[in-house]
């Protein structure tokens, strides 16, 4: 299937379940396999510091994975680089590395990076990111003023979290909200990045933010993604979300 934007299939809620028992199922390995066979073109992990679901196990055996049987595909891993991120980027080298703010603990991400209190900071790690090979994306709110900030700290994309779009979709506030993340991506594709997105998109309001929100190379999608994979399999899932992108670009 060709389409604009690709999809990440993010695995977290695979090890969330598989953790609760010491048998090794549902397995992330097992998983990313079924989708990237289906036709996903990333598997994207969060591994937090308290390792409630992806491991640092997980991590590795997932990139081993990737390189080994799926070259083409991408690896994202999520994090915070100030926590644990950092050593995930420097020994692995996955293809994208998505700087989180979340605190340790925290429930699940709720927003991006401020700028410019983020600023300095952030700027010697997005620079030894990329040093290595591994390309950027700042976790951001749908500003677009926030956007050449995180050009100026030399990342090479956003990923703009879509919580807040999802919260809004089917009611009165959806135009508007879904105004503001158009406006944010096109700021950020005029500062010179590429746009991601993610957090809470499905299959109900996927295809309207990809058809609205100009230029979105990729979604990672995570929660909605595998509620739906317990109910057609990884495949057809995978397939569904793929149809969702497709319908965006007729
Ligand atoms: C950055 C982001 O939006 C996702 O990584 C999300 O936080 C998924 O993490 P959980 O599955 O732990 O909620
Ligand atoms: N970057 C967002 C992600 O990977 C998945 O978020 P969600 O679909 O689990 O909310």
């Amino acid at each position: 299937m060709n389409s604009r934007t690709a999809l990440s299939v993010n695995l977290n809620k695979v090890a969330l379940v598989r953790n609760t028992r010491h048998l090794g199922i549902p397995s992330v390995t097992r998983a990313a396999a079924l989708c990237l066979g289906a036709g996903a073109q990333g598997i994207t992990v969060h591994p937090r510091p308290d390792a409630r679901h992806i491991r640092a196990d997980d991590v590795h055996a997932l990139h081993a994975q990737l390189a080994q049987e799926w070259p083409q595909a991408e690896f994202n891993i999520e994090g915070n680089p100030f926590h644990n991120l950092m050593d995930f980027v420097r020994r692995l080298r996955p293809q994208q590395a998505t700087f989180v703010p979340d605190s340790e603990g925290q429930f699940t991400s709720d927003h991006g990076w401020s700028f410019p209190e983020d600023l300095q900071r952030l700027r010697p790690l997005v620079a030894e990111t990329r040093e290595h090979g591994v390309r950027v994306s700042l976790f951001m709110d749908p500003v677009p003023e926030a956007m050449a900030h995180a050009r100026a700290v030399g990342a090479d994309r956003v990923e703009l979290y879509t919580e807040g779009y999802a919260r809004a979709f089917g009611t009165p506030r959806q135009e508007a909200v879904l105004r503001q993340y158009a406006l944010a991506a096109q700021a950020a594709l005029d500062a010179g990045l590429a746009v991601n997105a993610g957090h809470d998109l499905n299959r109900e309001n996927l295809t309207l933010f990809l058809a609205t929100v100009p230029g979105v190379s990729e979604v990672s999608i995570g929660h909605a993604f595998i509620a739906d994979a317990l109910e057609l399999g990884y495949a057809a899932a995978t397939r569904a979300y793929l149809d969702c992108i497709a319908r965006a670009f007729p």
